[in-house]
């Protein structure tokens, strides 16, 4: 008998946490690739709390985004990420989303990949793009070719996200359909793991 095989009365979302356990979920990718909103509606689906990453760090500084890069710098910022990033972590199950730069960082990468399990939404330019110029709360994208730095971060970039455990494909189709692309690669690794 194989006993790795699931009951066939168990959901999507109720396979995806089982393999989840305690860990996790780390979403991570470029700005505008819908870690925050996809993070979001994969903890409703999964039934675990959800956080942000750069909405935490706003609330503990009382500033925003633009306001911390403005008066302390990136390198600044990026300390006190990865602080927040250790505390967040530090107990799971749980949804975390990170700012875009975060994994980039060497100190949030490492943290955030003894945290839990890190999915990476990966997206083309125009998708991005089109998300993106929007609004104008990017600090990083306040330059005079904001698509062509855009692009430069995906070129710097897309190689470290790659070393995410899982990969889905972000692009303009329904927000829940990206949602159970994530929970059927998180159920679907556990079976790969559970037959090696
Ligand atoms: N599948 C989708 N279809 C349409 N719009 C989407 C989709 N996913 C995300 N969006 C929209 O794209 C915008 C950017 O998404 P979101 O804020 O979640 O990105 P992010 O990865 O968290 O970016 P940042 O790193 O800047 O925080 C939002 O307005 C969101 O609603
Ligand atoms: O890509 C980045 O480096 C950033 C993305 C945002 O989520 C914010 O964390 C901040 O604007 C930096
Ligand atoms: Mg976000």
């Amino acid at each position: 008998m194989n006993d790795v095989t699931e009951p066939v009365s168990a959901t999507l979302a109720e396979r995806a946490k089982l393999a989840l356990g305690k860990r996790n979920l780390v979403f991570i990718g470029l700005m505008g690739a819908g870690k925050s909103a996809i993070g979001r509606l994969t903890a409703q689906a999964l039934g675990i709390p959800f956080i942000d990453s750069d909405h935490e760090i706003e609330r503990v500084s009382r500033m925003t985004i633009s306001e911390l890069f403005a008066a302390y710098g990136e390198e600044e910022f990026r300390a006190l990420e990865a602080r927040v990033l250790k505390r967040l972590l530090r107990s799971g199950p749980r949804v975390v989303s990170t700012g875009g730069g975060a994994y980039i960082n060497e100190r949030s990468r490492r943290q955030i990949k003894k945290g839990g399990m890190t999915i990476w939404l990966n997206a083309d330019l125009d998708v991005l793009w089109e998300r993106v110029n929007k609004r104008d709360t990017r600090p990083l994208l306040k330059t005079e070719n904001p698509k062509q730095t855009l692009e430069n971060l995906m070129r710097a970039r897309y190689p470290i996200y790659a070393e995410a455990d899982l990969t889905v494909l972000s692009r303009d189709v329904r927000k829940e359909m990206i949602v159970e692309e994530v929970l059927t690669a998180i159920a679907d690794r556990q079976k790969a793991q559970s037959h090696e």
